[in-house]
């Protein structure tokens, strides 16, 4: 299996969540191809799922890749950027899928005692694919007993993986929010309320909850990444919207960040005269590895001759989170040494880790039907 090409052909054709079309016929040629009497394909929604009957089963392990690409304009020069016009797989569900297909193809090629699944998950950007596909039937008939992932970590050198017992994901809420007020001539500020000024205020406001509002050991983020207002250069706007993301640690720390958030809210809305909207968007759970199989993972790499190296917890969110809620498993990041970084328009990661990742990833299973 060629897997250069693969990932090149996946990075060309980058959807966004629950969009994936052309990104699932893709994977279900190349799983077709794979066919044996002991492979079942099940389609959910734009995922898949597939499972590889072992030959004396007590148990199923599961492997999950997401499959979508983000919402950015990709910079790169290569022959093989993306062909979607302002998308872009920017988070590594390229190497992902073309990890999952090459382990896929090494455990049919050569079987092991236990049922093994691999779930190709939609939407992990947004806005979630992972709790709608553990709600499904097809998902509840072959629930696996044991689950991993795993991420590409472009600040890793390629050859090294990472992992930790405990947290390793923050917990993650969207947030959206949509200022409304009295628009009109640029030269008559007296006469309207500007919603761009409250929404520049606004933004600069929100980075004090954090700051001054929670126990400085209880670590969280709130980032807006995309703010938009206005329809021309002489008009004060009377719409705009911010767009961002609240990361914690503790899961109790999002809802404090949230009831700090309203009362802000409120007093914008007196003070700027206007209406605030508020949508949290996707809610992510934390990833929470198992300690028993972190050990069990970190010991098969260092037999396979992969560097391991103890993690720290990371604001990054997935919905991968849920899973390991229902089921005990754990999440590992993969060096791609990129000098740039995830979800940046640049991000170059360095393919030779493609095949690290299969031996990792197929490594693993084995152990994992072993213990
Ligand atoms: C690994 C990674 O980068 N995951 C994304 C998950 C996004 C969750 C949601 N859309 C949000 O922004 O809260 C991340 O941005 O961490």
């Amino acid at each position: 299996m060629n897997l250069v090409e693969i990932r090149r052909e996946l990075h060309q054709i980058p959807e966004l969540g629950f969009q994936e079309f052309k990104t699932q016929t893709y994977l279900l040629d190349k799983i077709n191809a794979m066919q044996t009497d002991r492979v079942e394909v099940k389609e959910w929604r734009t995922g898949i799922m597939v499972r590889v009957s072992g030959a004396n089963p007590n148990k199923t392990i599961g492997f999950r890749c997401d499959i979508d690409g983000l919402p950015i304009t990709e910079q790169t020069d290569f022959p093989f950027k993306s062909t979607h016009e302002g998308q872009m797989h920017a988070c590594g569900h390229d190497f992902h899928m073309t990890i999952a297909l090459g382990s896929l193809k090494l455990i049919i090629d050569h079987p092991i005692d236990n049922d093994v699944v691999f779930l190709f998950q939609p939407a992990e950007e947004g806005p979630g694919g992972a709790l709608p596909m553990m709600e499904s039937d097809s998902f509840k008939e072959w629930k696996p007993d044991v689950v991993f992932a795993l991420h590409i970590a472009p600040e890793l050198p390629t050859g090294t993986v990472s992992s930790r017992p405990g947290l390793l994901f923050a917990n993650t809420s969207e947030l959206f929010l949509d200022f409304s007020g009295k628009g009109g001539h640029a030269a008559y500020p007296h006469l309207t309320r500007d919603m761009t000024v409250a929404a520049s205020s606004f933004v600069v406001e929100l980075q004090q909850i954090v700051a001054r509002n929670l126990n400085p050991l209880e670590s969280a983020v709130v980032t807006v990444g995309k703010m938009e207002s206005g329809f021309v250069q002489n008009a004060i706007a009377e719409s705009a919207r911010l767009e961002g993301t609240i990361r914690t640690l503790e899961p109790a720390t999002i809802n404090v960040i949230k009831q700090k958030l309203e009362r802000l809210i409120q007093g914008f809305e007196i003070s700027h005269e206007c209406k605030i909207a508020i949508d949290y968007g996707a809610n992510y759970y934390q990833v929470y590895n198992e300690q028993q199989y972190v050990d069990i993972f970190a010991e098969t790499m260092t037999t396979n001759n992969i560097n391991y190296q103890e993690a720290n917890p990371a604001m990054t969110g997935e919905d991968f989170g849920y899973m390991l809620k229902d089921i005990p498993g754990f999440m590992f990041w993969l060096g791609v040494d990129s000098p740039f970084g995830l979800h940046n328009a640049q991000l170059t990661p360095d393919e030779d880790a493609l095949e690290i990742g299969v031996k990792a990833v197929k490594n693993t299973i084995q152990a994992l039907s072993a213990c």
